[in-house]
């Protein structure tokens, strides 16, 4: 709505210039121009010049023209460019002269405020037309009247138009040789430019009356200010929305926060009340109410252009904070887009990995099944009852000569018997293996050894030492009393075996192992790893 209520202004402007200075001198700028085109058909200042000399010939004396169109760049700059300057610069003076709002040499260049521009045409458009009226109308315009009023012309809500008028520095002035007529400016007539306001301002109301009888002077009058004051409380009103809008459009804390302080309806109780009460007072300065009135019309303005134009920063920096956030979150977006992506992949790649281990490793499971019944099946062939002969060697001391071992073989053993003669005298037995007595504690593990990966595999395995006392069981089974590495009987070395296989399957299999220590002696079961005192069982 904003935008486009700029455009309907900016159209406007253009075609009043274009039907005031023609179209032969107005063919550089469009009938709907953009801001660009506006702001380049406006720059070199002949258009607004001749446009002021039309409405008020003479005001600006010298307008240097451009005679080739081929001198003029696309962008409006021109070769001479210091006297288009010249020319803006006249046509700002000259509106000075005529009291209208100006704007500054650089809204006419690129990111200058378009706006004022237009502001400063329009009034312009309204000073024509209420010329072209002359006495059958009122004062319209003004719309936008001159905003460089200094802070200290602004009159103080509720406080009636003519005591601020008279609130002035007439004694001052009056002192300082300024005529009575000039003090009718008042708070607002201490600076030139202000002067020259008021006094356009005050030519036009004595232009209005001049032709009335004095009776009718105090009803036009009252007729103009309240027309004034319509009109002010209307601009106002317009700033308002426009500041609001301007300010955040969705915004309804905001909205509610600039209704409450200048609502139509406020602004009309102050108006009406000063109107009263200017009733009340001096009705025979008509000059000095005028002046007041378009003081106060101008001050307004002023108040409502200062707004509007720190709403526009405001406006414009959220602008500009919106549009960084909004460039942040689309590279945020895209970062979580590629992220998601780069995820997505590894997320496959580690998928199809997953997929080649677990076939991998139930191709290992079937392997290793297949191992372990194949190698049971061994264990099966080879016996499952297992019987080995051991010869232990002479204990030091006893005389070697006296042996019953006739001979030793790898599955039999010989045995000699004194008493009897001939055949009877040799007997031979046969096992699954004889060891000598030279048998080291390692080589008759080395026939056990099997076994123990069966009992890891899930099978039942007892190995034992039968003999008659001091035949060697213990030391087979355990080892000599002085125990080493090499001395290491079946049972340490059957547990070593079980925890290493346990360690090498560690990634496969959990083993839970236990050990109980048994002995049978005398029809007595003992427990062996039992500490306490009574290591005897009565079972
Ligand atoms: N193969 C061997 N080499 C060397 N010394 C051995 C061997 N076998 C047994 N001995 C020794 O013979 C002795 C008797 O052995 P051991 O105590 O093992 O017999 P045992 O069968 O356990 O007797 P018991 O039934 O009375 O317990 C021990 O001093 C032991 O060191």
């Amino acid at each position: 709505t904003f935008s486009c209520t700029l455009t309907v202004r900016r159209n406007e402007a253009a075609n009043w210039l274009r039907r005031t200075v023609g179209v032969v001198c107005a063919k550089n700028l469009a009938e709907e121009p953009s801001e660009e085109e506006f702001r380049v058909g406006l720059r070199n200042g002949i258009i607004l010049c001749n446009a002021v000399n039309k409405i008020q010939p003479g005001t600006v004396p010298k307008v240097v023209e451009v005679h080739s169109v081929s001198t003029i760049p696309s962008d409006g700059s021109a070769l001479c460019a210091y006297q288009y300057f010249e020319n803006v610069r006249n046509f700002l003076t000259g509106l000075q002269d005529l009291g209208l709002p100006t704007f500054e040499v650089s809204d006419l260049e690129k990111g200058g405020q378009g706006v004022r521009v237009v502001d400063c045409v329009l009034a312009l458009k309204s000073f024509a037309e209420t010329k072209k009226l002359g006495k059958q109308s009122l004062f319209k315009h003004g719309g936008i009247v001159k905003p460089s009023m200094s802070a200290k012309c602004s009159v103080r809500k509720n406080e009636p138009f003519m005591k601020a008028m008279t609130r002035s520095h007439s004694a001052e002035l009056l002192r300082d040789g300024v005529s009575p007529e000039q003090t009718l400016g008042l708070d607002c007539s201490l600076e030139p430019a202000e002067t020259i306001t008021s006094d356009s301002i005050r030519m036009l109301v004595q232009t209005i009356i001049s032709d009335k009888k004095p009776e009718e002077v105090p009803l036009l009058v009252e007729s103009l200010l309240s027309k004034v004051i319509h009109e002010f409380e209307r601009r106002m009103a317009n700033q308002n929305d426009l500041v609001k809008y301007t300010i955040d459009p969705n915004d309804s804390s905001s909205l509610s926060k600039t209704e409450s302080s200048d609502t139509p309806q406020e602004m009309e109780a102050t108006s009406t009340s000063d109107h009263g009460k200017m009733d009340d007072e001096d009705h025979n300065s008509v000059g000095s109410t005028g002046d007041v009135s378009a003081a106060g019309l101008v001050n307004g303005d002023s108040v409502a252009k200062e707004i509007q134009a720190m709403a526009d920063i405001h406006f414009e920096l959220q602008k500009k904070q919106i549009q960084d956030m909004k460039s942040n979150i689309c590279t945020v977006k895209s970062g979580i887009e590629q992220f998601k992506l780069q995820y997505s992949e590894d997320l496959a790649k580690l998928g199809n990995h997953l997929r080649t281990i677990s076939h991998a490793a139930s191709g290992y499971h079937k392997v290793l099944e297949e191992n372990r019944k194949l190698y049971n099946q061994i264990q099966d062939l080879r016996g499952n009852i297992r019987v080995y002969c051991r010869v232990r060697p002479f204990l030091p001391g006893k005389v070697s000569s006296s042996s019953s071992v006739a001979g030793i073989e790898d599955r039999t053993i010989t045995l000699m018997t004194s008493s009897k003669q001939g055949k009877d005298a040799r007997k031979s037995f046969t096992f699954n293996r004889v060891f000598g007595p030279l048998a080291t504690q390692a080589e008759v593990f080395v026939d056990m050894q099997p076994l123990v990966r069966s009992v890891l595999d899930g099978y039942n395995v007892c190995i034992f030492a039968y003999g008659q006392t001091g035949s060697g069981k213990t030391f087979t089974m355990s080892g000599p009393k002085i125990l080493t590495e090499e001395g290491l009987g079946v049972n340490y070395r059957a547990l070593n075996d079980l925890f290493d296989i346990q360690a090498q399957r560690r990634d496969t299999f959990c083993y839970e192992i236990s050990v109980q220590m048994m002995e049978i002696y005398n029809e007595q079961v003992r427990d062996l790893l039992h500490s306490g005192p009574n290591k005897k069982d009565s079972k």
